[in-house]
C-alpha cells in the first residue's frame, strides 16, 4: 500500500488535547465520513477507544497507531496528530511518550490489512525516518516530511552514481549475460537514496533487496519486485538466502534461476561484490518446486513476518540476554498432534485479528514469550495458535550436526513427520535456521550476526 496517497495535507494537524480520548476525537474531526452511509463520528471514536482499552496501540518510538476496519468505500483513510507533551489516558505512563498518533481506518475490504499495518509500523521503528519527523518544527514541513517518509525513495533526490559505480552495474550485466542469469539481484541498501539500476539490466528480471519502506521502488517501471528484509549485518550479502528464499516463497523466482547478485557495504554508496548464485545448488534439492518449499497451507507473508521477528530475536536478543525460538508454521490441526502443552496457552480467547503474527502489535508480544520454554505453533494465514508448545516426534530420526540440541532435532523430525515448516533461532549461536522435510538450511549464519 502507498500510503502517502491516503495522507492529505488537511488530516496532519497539531493536536490541542492533552488527553488521548479527545486527542482521537479531534482526529476523527477531520476525516470526512460524511459520504460513507452508515459511518458516524461518535461511533467511530467509540470503536478506536474501546479497541484500545482492550489492548495498546502504542507501538513505541513516541508513536500511537489506533486503527479500526469500517464499512467505506474508500480503502483506507488517514489522519496525523502530534503531540509534543504526550497525552494522559487513564493513568497508563507510556502514553506520555507519544509524539505522534497515526490513525488509520481500513475499509473491510482493504485487501493486506494487516500487512499494511505491519510496513506502517517499519516506518516507525526506523530512526532516520522519526529524526526527519522530529526536525520539522513547522507544521507544513511536517507535513511535507511525513509526505516523503512514506512515498520512500521515490521522492528522494537522486544520487548520482561514481564512475566505479557505473563500471561494477556494466559488468555485471556483461557476467549476468555470460553466465546465462535469468534475474538481478542488487542489494538496494548499499545506496541511502535507492539505486538507479534499470536500464542496465534491461532484459533481465530485475530485483531489490532492501530494508523497510521501499515499496515505491516497485512501481518503477524497470524493476521486478522488492524484497524487503531486516538488514542488520555489515556483510555483504549475510541476507542473500532468507531474500531468495521470500523471493521463491512468492513465487519471483524458481528453483531453477540463476540469480546474479550485486552489492556492498549498507549505506556506503558504493558496490563492489558481484555473485553468481544456482538457486538449485544454494538451497540444496530441499526445493525442487515452490510447493516443496511452502507448506500448502502457509502464506508466503507468514514466512516473511517469522523470518524478520527471528532475525531480530538473534541479533538483539531479550534485555541483553540471547535467547533461542521454534516457531512451527503449518496446519494446526497436524502439528497439535505432535505437541503437548508445557503451560497455559497464552493465545487463548483472543480474536484471529489481533493474535495474528502479520499484526505489528504482535512483535513485542512474541519476543517476550520467546523466552519460555517451547515452540510457537502459527497457522499458514498468520494466526499464533500457541507458545510454550513441546514438540514430541518419537518415530522420526534425523542427521543433525553434532552441537545441535533438542530444539533442532525438535524442529527436524516434525517437518518430516507432516507438511510443515519450521524456523530456529539458536539460543547458544544466534544462527537462524530453516526446517522443512527434515533438512535444515542456515538462513543466517551465526558468525555474521555475532560479528556485525
Ligand atoms: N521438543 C521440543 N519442543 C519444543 N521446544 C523444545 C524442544 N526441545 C527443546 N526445546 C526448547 O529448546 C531449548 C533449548 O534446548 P537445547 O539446548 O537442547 O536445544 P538446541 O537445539 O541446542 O538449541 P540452542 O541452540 O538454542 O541451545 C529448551 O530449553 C526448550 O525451550
Amino acid at each position: 500500500m502507498r500510503i502517502d496517497r491516503y495522507i492529505a495535507q488537511s488530516r496532519v494537524i497539531d493536536l490541542k488535547s492533552t488527553d488521548f480520548e479527545s486527542a482521537v476525537s479531534e482526529l476523527i474531526e477531520v476525516c470526512d465520513v460524511s459520504k460513507e452511509r452508515g459511518l458516524t463520528k461518535k461511533g467511530l471514536v467509540a470503536d478506536l477507544l474501546d479497541r484500545e482499552r482492550q489492548m495498546t496501540t502504542y507501538l513505541g518510538h513516541g508513536v500511537c497507531l489506533p486503527h479500526a476496519r469500517v464499512n467505506m468505500k474508500r480503502p483506507y483513510m488517514v489522519a496525523v496528530g502530534r503531540c509534543p507533551n504526550g497525552l494522559a489516558y487513564d493513568g497508563h505512563s507510556e502514553y506520555q511518550d507519544i509524539r505522534y498518533i497515526f490513525l488509520l481506518l481500513a475499509s473491510q475490504n482493504a485487501r493486506s490489512y494487516l500487512y499494511s499495518l505491519a510496513s506502517l509500523a517499519r516506518v516507525f521503528q526506523d530512526k532516520g525516518h522519526m529524526e526527519r519527523l522530529h526536525a520539522a518544527e513547522k507544521l507544513s514541513d511536517f507535513r511535507k516530511e511525513l509526505k516523503q517518509v512514506f512515498a520512500g525513495e521515490e521522492s528522494q533526490p537522486r544520487r548520482r552514481h561514481n564512475r566505479f559505480n557505473n563500471l561494477i552495474l556494466r559488468e555485471a550485466a556483461k557476467i549476468a549475460k555470460g553466465a546465462q542469469c535469468t534475474s538481478v539481484l542488487v542489494f538496494a541498501d548499499t545506496f541511502g537514496g535507492g539505486v538507479e539500476v534499470g536500464k542496465v539490466f534491461k532484459g533481465f528480471k530485475t530485483v531489490l533487496i532492501a530494508h523497510g519502506t521501499s515499496e515505491a521502488a516497485t512501481e518503477r517501471e524497470e524493476i521486478d519486485a522488492v524484497i524487503p528484509i531486516r538488514s542488520y549485518s555489515n556483510h555483504r550479502f549475510s541476507q542473500l538466502r532468507s531474500a531468495v528464499l521470500i523471493g521463491l516463497t512468492r513465487g519471483i523466482f524458481s528453483s531453477q534461476d540463476r540469480l546474479c547478485c550485486i552489492g556492498g557495504l549498507p549505506q556506503s554508496n558504493q558496490f563492489d561484490s558481484i555473485t553468481v548464485v544456482d538457486i538449485e545448488r544454494e538451497f540444496d534439492t530441499m526445493l525442487a518446486s515452490k510447493s516443496d518449499m511452502l507448506p500448502a497451507t502457509v502464506k508466503p507473508e507468514v514466512i516473511e513476518r517469522v523470518l524478520a521477528i527471528a532475525t531480530e530475536l538473534a541479533v538483539e536478543g531479550r534485555e541483553g540476554h540471547p535467547v533461542g525460538c521454534l516457531f512451527a508454521l503449518g496446519n494446526a490441526e497436524q502439528i497439535s498432534q505432535y505437541t503437548k502443552p508445557l503451560i497455559l496457552n497464552p493465545f487463548y480467547g483472543y480474536k484471529d485479528e489481533d493474535r495474528n503474527i502479520l499484526n505489528p502489535f504482535m512483535d513485542e508480544t512474541v519476543k517476550e514469550l520467546s523466552s519460555i520454554d517451547g515452540a510457537f505453533i502459527i497457522r499458514g494465514d498468520g494466526v499464533l495458535i500457541s507458545a510454550g508448545s513441546l514438540i514430541h516426534t518419537p518415530d522420526y530420526t534425523h542427521e543433525l550436526h553434532s552441537g545441535l540440541g533438542s530444539r533442532h532435532a525438535a524442529a527436524a523430525s516434525i517437518t518430516q513427520a507432516i507438511d510443515c515448516l519450521c524456523i530456529v533461532v539458536s539460543g547458544s549461536s544466534g544462527q537462524v535456521t530453516l526446517f522443512r522435510r527434515g533438512k535444515m538450511l542456515p538462513l543466517i549464519e551465526k558468525a555474521l550476526i555475532r560479528n556485525s
